[in-house]
């Protein structure tokens, strides 16, 4: 590759294999995606379209695979389709309405209620339909339940899934289940929620994703960290002044107020991705990239996390939450929250880790923002010009700068602050970032062959380590 010219590494589809009993089988059956909670907001805004980019990349070949929404709303194929055709966007796609208009076809939307088996009866029916139009053999077809519901139905829809949509799986065959967070109210809700699901499934058949693990530069954040000399030895409180973890949208609730009103900022934002985030900032390096060695690391961190001040919290609601009809007329759940952590170890003691996040704001954006602290012996007296900080931008337009003072060009000696700019969309030009959601679904049926299994799926952390669970 000549200087200049960058491209995104190309994941090619293999054929995986699975194991039953002590043989490894190919998985030759065609796969169902079911989407659960399709007529929602993450199902439209999220998970369909990252279906179709994958479709898009040819990581869905039709001859294969059959996608199935399931909820209790009553529309039919077409509206379903409708309602997510404008969210299908790709720019990998060579004629993107040709594409769409096939990836539509692969869909077929089911009604039923979370908690009778007749909508899981006719939904077991309709996947099983397509296996055989597809002549799957019995045993060897793949079944991905993806969960885009509030946790509080994932026990009964997971019971349904058990007795009427599971399929013999002795030919390379599987079911899997994929549940997204928050994973419960609290430490007992979450621990409650995990043995109900565990009494039903086994473990490598659970995925509990965080879709910001899958963040382009939340994922570089090990990278970043642990392949770099100079950062190093300057991850520390010898240097570093405070961390900055912000989550800011510019849209509020619209119309998903009857599940944000039941879990708020915290449990909605905090408690799972910028929590996450934090754990990856501020954790030791993982003796290996094994998903249990990185969990290791970071539930260390939550260990050494202080119970949290009141003085430390700010909450808010924003004007005109209550407006949303799909929200409660008195409701004091938080929409804006600003939290302290305060990690007591080695590493760590004395610095504030500033967690921020709130929707319907001014501006949309994620970012981790490393504040230094000052020079000693300030010779430039360039105090007043700023801190040396390093911000890595996981969105929008993916970027990392550093922030660092340089002398003004010129005759005289005075000082400036400047930037050194990895800026994604400039630095890798025509290069497309995959969706957070892409790189998720495709490892819960196609693992990644150079990092293992369930590397972005990790277990939810607790609320109660850290105290949250109380607001
Ligand atoms: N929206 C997003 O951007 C993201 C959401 N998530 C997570 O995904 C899950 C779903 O979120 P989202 O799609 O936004 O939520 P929605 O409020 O849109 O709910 C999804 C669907 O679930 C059904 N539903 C809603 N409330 C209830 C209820 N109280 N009881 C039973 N069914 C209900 C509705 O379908 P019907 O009435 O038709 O059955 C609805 O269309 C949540 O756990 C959320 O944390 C994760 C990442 C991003
Ligand atoms: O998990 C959630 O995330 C989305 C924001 O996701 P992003 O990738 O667009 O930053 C948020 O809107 C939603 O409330 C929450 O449930």
């Amino acid at each position: 590759m000549g200087s200049g010219e960058w491209c995104l590494q190309k994941r090619d589809s293999f054929k995986s294999e699975t194991l039953v009993g002590n043989e490894t089988v190919p998985e030759i059956g065609c796969l169902s995606i079911i989407v659960l909670g399709a007529s929602g907001d993450l199902a439209k805004k999220k998970t369909f379209p990252a279906l179709f980019h994958l479709y898009c990349q040819g990581f869905l070949p039709p001859i294969e695979v059959h996608i199935f929404g399931y909820a209790r709303t009553k529309i039919s194929d077409d509206e379903l389709r409708n309602r997510i055709r404008g969210y299908l966007v790709s720019e990998r796609s060579a004629s993107p309405s040709k594409d769409v208009s096939k990836f539509l076809q692969l869909i077929k939307y089911v009604s039923g209620s979370y908690d009778a088996a007749e909508g899981f009866q006719m939904l077991d029916k309709e996947i099983s339909k397509h296996e055989t139009s597809k002549n799957s053999l019995e045993g060897s077809s793949r079944r991905l339940f993806y969960l885009a519901l509030p946790p509080s139905v994932y026990p009964s829809v997971c019971r349904m899934i058990r007795r009427y949509c599971m399929k013999k799986s002795n030919l390379g065959g599987w079911t899997r289940i994929v549940v997204e967070k928050p994973f419960g109210r609290d430490l007992g809700s979450a621990e409650e929620l995990s043995s109900q699901i565990g009494e039903l499934f086994d473990e490598p058949q659970i995925y509990r994703i965080d879709h910001y693990l899958g963040k382009e530069l939340v994922q570089n954040l090990l990278v970043l960290r642990f392949a770099n000399r100079f950062f190093l030895p300057l991850w520390n409180r010898d240097n570093i002044d405070n961390v900055q973890i912000v989550f800011r949208e510019d849209f509020g609730t619209e119309g998903r107020g009857g599940y944000f009103d039941e879990y708020g900022i915290i449990r909605d934002i905090i408690q799972n991705h910028l929590l996450q985030v934090l754990c990856l900032v501020a954790m030791e390096k993982p003796v290996s990239l094994k998903p249990e060695r990185i969990r290791d690391e970071k539930v260390k961190v939550l260990q050494s996390v202080l119970p949290i001040k009141d003085e430390e919290v700010v909450l808010g609601q924003y004007e005109g939450y209550r407006d949303d009809p799909t929200v409660p007329d008195h409701s004091n759940t938080p929409t804006f929250a600003t939290v302290i952590l305060r990690i007591h170890n080695e590493r760590w003691e004395g610095v504030p880790f500033i967690l921020k996040a709130g929707k319907a704001l001014n501006s949309r954006k994620a970012e981790i923002r490393v504040q230094f602290k000052d020079v000693p012996g300030d010779i430039f007296k360039c105090k007043k010009q700023g801190r040396n900080e390093f911000v890595i931008r996981l969105q929008p337009s993916e970027a990392m700068y550093m922030k660092l003072m340089v002398k003004q060009p010129g005759l005289e000696m005075s000082t400036v602050q400047s930037e050194l700019d990895l800026s994604y969309r400039q630095r890798y030009q025509g290069v497309t970032i995959p969706e957070a959601y892409e790189r998720l679904i495709l490892d819960t049926y196609d693992p990644c062959p150079f990092l293992s299994l369930k590397y972005y799926c990790l277990q939810c952390l607790p609320l109660q380590l850290v105290g949250l669970d109380k607001r």
